[in-house]
């Protein structure tokens, strides 16, 4: 292996990208994986979530099979987020009755959201982790619910919202990760690649960064 260590981001998510090169990890190369996200009958919420993050991993290395300069020395790392209220999993909203039946479920109640991360070591090895936060959202009122259907940031989120945009202002009690929720775990993300033998590096040359 050389030297310089690659790591392969099987995301199509710009919220991953930005929150690895917020812990200092810049992605070599962006290999999204398009997979069925389906659950199967009575799967758990955090089955579904560790599943996912691995079949997105071994998507994303199959199709490097070949290409020299990744092949067999990168990392590929993927993650699957999902929301749920106790055992019952929201989808990610793509429709607005989906977003509307998400934000009635969450109203008022504590839910949990899990992100499965699966990493496969340039030898092959696969390593897994699970990442569970806790939140509960005030109760919603009807106008909440009409502002936040009408800015659509509910689309394409897991559950149905974003906690980095306006459904911010939802959250009365959070307990766990924050990044987890937008969709990948730092401290584990790194303890994962760390773990694996990859070189977080901090490019302290560009001098102080911006927040
Ligand atoms: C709950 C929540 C989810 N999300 C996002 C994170 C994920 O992008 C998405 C959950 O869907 P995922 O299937 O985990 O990810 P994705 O399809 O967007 O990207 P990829 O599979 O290519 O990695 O929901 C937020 O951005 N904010 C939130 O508060």
């Amino acid at each position: 292996m050389s030297v310089f260590q690659k790591l392969v981001l099987a995301s199509g998510s710009p919220r991953r990208i930005e929150l690895l090169q917020q812990a200092g990890i810049e992605p070599y190369r962006i290999c999204p994986a398009d997979i069925d996200e389906t659950p199967q009958r009575a799967e758990q919420p955090r089955s579904l979530a560790k599943r996912l993050s691995k079949e997105k991993a071994e998507k994303a290395v199959a199709s490097l099979a070949g290409d020299a300069d990744v092949e067999r020395d990168a990392f590929v790392l993927a993650a699957d987020t999902v929301v749920a209220v106790g055992r019952r999993i929201l989808p990610k909203a793509e429709l607005l009755d989906e977003a509307t039946h998400c934000l009635r479920l969450l109203s008022g109640r504590s839910h949990r959201v899990y992100t499965g991360l699966c990493l496969i070591t340039p030898t092959g090895k696969v390593r897994q982790t699970l990442v569970e936060t806790r939140v509960r959202f005030k109760r919603l009122s009807r106008e909440d619910m009409e502002n936040y259907l009408a800015s659509g940031e509910w689309r394409g989120k897991a559950g149905g919202y974003a906690i980095q945009g306006l459904a911010g202002t939802f959250v009365v009690k959070l307990v766990g990760s924050y990044p987890n929720v937008v969709g990948l775990p730092l401290y584990e993300t790194v303890s994962l690649l760390s773990g694996e033998g990859y070189k977080v590096h901090f490019n302290w040359l560009s001098g102080p960064g911006t927040v």
